[in-house]
């Protein structure tokens, strides 16, 4: 698609993939939600089942890890906010980690433990909060298995290093498995934006089409009703443009319909909807404004394409005119009824000369 065509329709910026994000994100909520609940169960069968041998400070922090879990749940539950809950999720679970190591847990077992927590916190927090995160834990290990003592227990020299180097594959395995599921995410999130804004667009001319407006500026409106009603439609139709195919040829038919989308993105404000609904005929949709201002537009417009030339051969400039019929829209629900009454009035407009402006107000 030529660029220069497109170059005023901001209406393909209307177009996003909202769905394809909302889907990762349910996908990252389920992770989450999934692995707290077995966080939860093995947390608490942990501390009921050992807390006689455990430590009290790793006591304390198995038991704050569960109870700000729980905590985070409901609040997501009731916020929605996932980002929150993950980044405090694994925040609390990063401290208990701290305190597993400090304290050995159960006959110095506590390093088997460290081993999920890379997986989870790359699959719930994604690559940039996840490389903080799980490499803070691996500096953090660094320093307390090799580092001065303050207090913690004291690992065996072949157990420490093992591991590391076990740690650290997790850690880089974990990193490598979330870019690039985020970066085919991504790529997936760019070709679906493509093709919708592929299915949107009339081939011939780049202004969007019917399937635009039905499919996803219906949607916009009923998402922000105050941005857009009451709107106008504009109901544009050339005039005898039969006899353009007919005297010229069907190419100079599509050269005409090209300049006349042109006109129709010059001529209107950036933020009106301009679509092609078939053939010769468009659709112009004029967010908050009234039937009367609507009408004056679309006079000023009819006007301006009987002043310009859209068609010129062999040095002769061919005349071409349009028909217009207008109506307002108050609610969503009323649009097709809309149409229909801008249509009798289009064609009203042609049954009485053409290169005239009908609107329902009169
Ligand atoms: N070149 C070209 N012609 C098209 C296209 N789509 C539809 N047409 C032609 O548009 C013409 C529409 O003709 P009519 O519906 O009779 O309307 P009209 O000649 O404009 O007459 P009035 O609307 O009554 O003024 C037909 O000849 C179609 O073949 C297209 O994409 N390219």
């Amino acid at each position: 698609m030529e660029e220069e065509k497109l170059a005023k329709s901001n209406w393909r910026n209307l177009i996003n993939i909202d769905s394809v994000y909302n889907s990762d994100r349910q996908r990252q909520a389920l992770s989450l939600f999934t692995m707290i609940a077995f966080a939860i169960l093995i947390l608490g069968f942990l501390l009921l089942s050992n807390y006689d041998v455990y430590s009290p400070i790793l006591s304390v922090a198995l038991l704050v890890a569960n109870m700000t879990i729980i905590a985070c749940t409901v609040y997501f539950f009731k916020t929605g906010k996932l980002e929150v809950v993950s980044l405090i999720t694994m925040l609390i679970i990063f401290i208990m980690c701290i305190a597993l190591i400090y304290t050995g847990g159960k006959e110095n077992t506590a390093l088997y433990w460290l081993m999920f927590y890379p997986v989870v916190t790359f699959a719930t927090l994604g690559v940039k909060l996840g490389l903080w995160l799980s490499g803070f834990l691996l500096v953090c290990c660094l320093g307390l298995l090799y580092g001065p003592n303050f207090g913690q227990v004291d690992y065996g020299f072949v157990e420490k290093s093992r591991f590391m180097a076990s740690f650290s594959l997790v850690f880089i395995f974990s990193l490598i498995g979330e870019f690039f599921r985020y970066k085919s995410h991504q790529s997936i999130a760019e070709i679906t934006l493509a093709q919708k804004k592929d299915a949107y667009t009339d081939q011939l001319t780049g202004a969007a089409n019917r399937r635009f407006v039905t499919s996803h500026f219906f949607k916009l409106v009923s998402d922000n009703p105050d941005n857009y009603l009451p709107f106008s439609i504009l109901l544009l139709d050339l005039d005898h443009f039969k006899s353009i195919n007919d005297n010229y040829g069907h190419d100079c038919g599509d050269t005409v319909l090209i300049e006349f989308t042109k006109m129709l993105e010059s001529h209107f404000s950036s933020d009106s909807i301009k679509a092609r609904y078939g053939g010769e005929e468009f659709v112009v949709i004029l967010p908050k404004a009234t039937i009367q201002i609507a009408e004056h537009i679309a006079n000023n417009f009819r006007e301006s394409v009987a002043n310009t030339t859209l068609l010129n051969v062999d040095s002769k400039n061919v005349a071409l005119t349009c028909s217009i019929g207008v109506a307002q829209v108050n609610k969503l629900s009323d649009y097709n009824d809309a149409l229909k009454q801008a249509d009798r009035c289009l064609y009203k407009a042609k049954e009485t000369g053409r290169n005239k402006v009908v609107s329902a107000f009169m």
